[in-house]
């Protein structure tokens, strides 16, 4: 499968920073289709499959599912709605540089990588909020903290690597979320 480029965006971000909250805003305004890889991957836990099984066991610890697990749901997603899409808007993804060597091989390169940064300090907090009503296993202080460490280990240079195409714009999510939105919505209209 490939798409055109300018038909993939991607959202990355640290957790809690609030990639979700913008990926809601831009699918409302621009119609792209929402695929966020946790999303996904909660969805086939909720299954109750066999499968479901061991992602949830790694997604409470915190840890990152195999590689080749997490590409197949998103690609499997992406054809399902390939009729339909206006563009595809990937939250989540990649999260480690391996996860985009293998995105650009199977499905192409994307046009734009939304860089959501917040501090580590409003990335907790955000999630200790968050935890009290999400219902989600992932959302508690132990797996937190192991959440930002593996961002800041793996995640991080994923903006480094996309940052030599010149593709990644960074937005400044300490703001007020209609204010982080404004910052979005130039990023993409520079893309028209
Ligand atoms: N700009 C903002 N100001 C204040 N609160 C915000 C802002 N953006 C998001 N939030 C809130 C909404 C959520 O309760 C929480 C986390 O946001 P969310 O969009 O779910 O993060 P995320 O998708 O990056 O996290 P995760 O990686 O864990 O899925 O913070
Ligand atoms: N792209 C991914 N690769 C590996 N593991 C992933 C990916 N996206 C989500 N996960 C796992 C690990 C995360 O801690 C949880 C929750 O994801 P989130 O984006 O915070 O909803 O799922
Ligand atoms: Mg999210």
């Amino acid at each position: 499968m490939r798409i055109s480029t300018e038909d993939k965006i991607l959202s990355n971000g640290g957790p809690g920073s609030g990639k979700g909250t913008q990926c809601e805003k831009i699918v409302a305004k621009y119609g792209y289709t929402h695929l966020s890889s946790g999303d996904l991957l909660r969805a086939e836990v909720a299954s109750g499959s066999e499968r479901g099984k061991q992602l949830q066991a790694t997604m409470q610890k915190g840890e990152l599912v195999p590689l080749d697990t997490v590409l197949e749901m998103i690609k499997e997603a992406m054809i399902a709605k390939a009729d339909v899409s206006k563009g595809y808007l990937i939250d989540g993804y990649p999260r480690e540089v391996k996860q985009g060597e293998e995105f650009e091989k199977k499905i192409g390169a994307p046009a734009l990588l939304l860089y959501v940064d917040a501090k580590a300090e409003t990335m907790v907090k955000r999630l200790m909020k968050r935890g009290e009503t999400s219902g989600r296993a992932d959302d508690n202080e132990e797996t937190i903290k192991k959440r930002l460490d593996l961002y800041y280990k793996a995640t991080e240079p994923v903006i480094a690597y996309y940052e030599k195409s010149g593709i990644v714009r960074k937005i400044n999510s300490e703001l007020p979320v209609d204010e982080v939105f404004a910052i979005v919505e130039k990023a993409i209209d520079e893309l028209k």
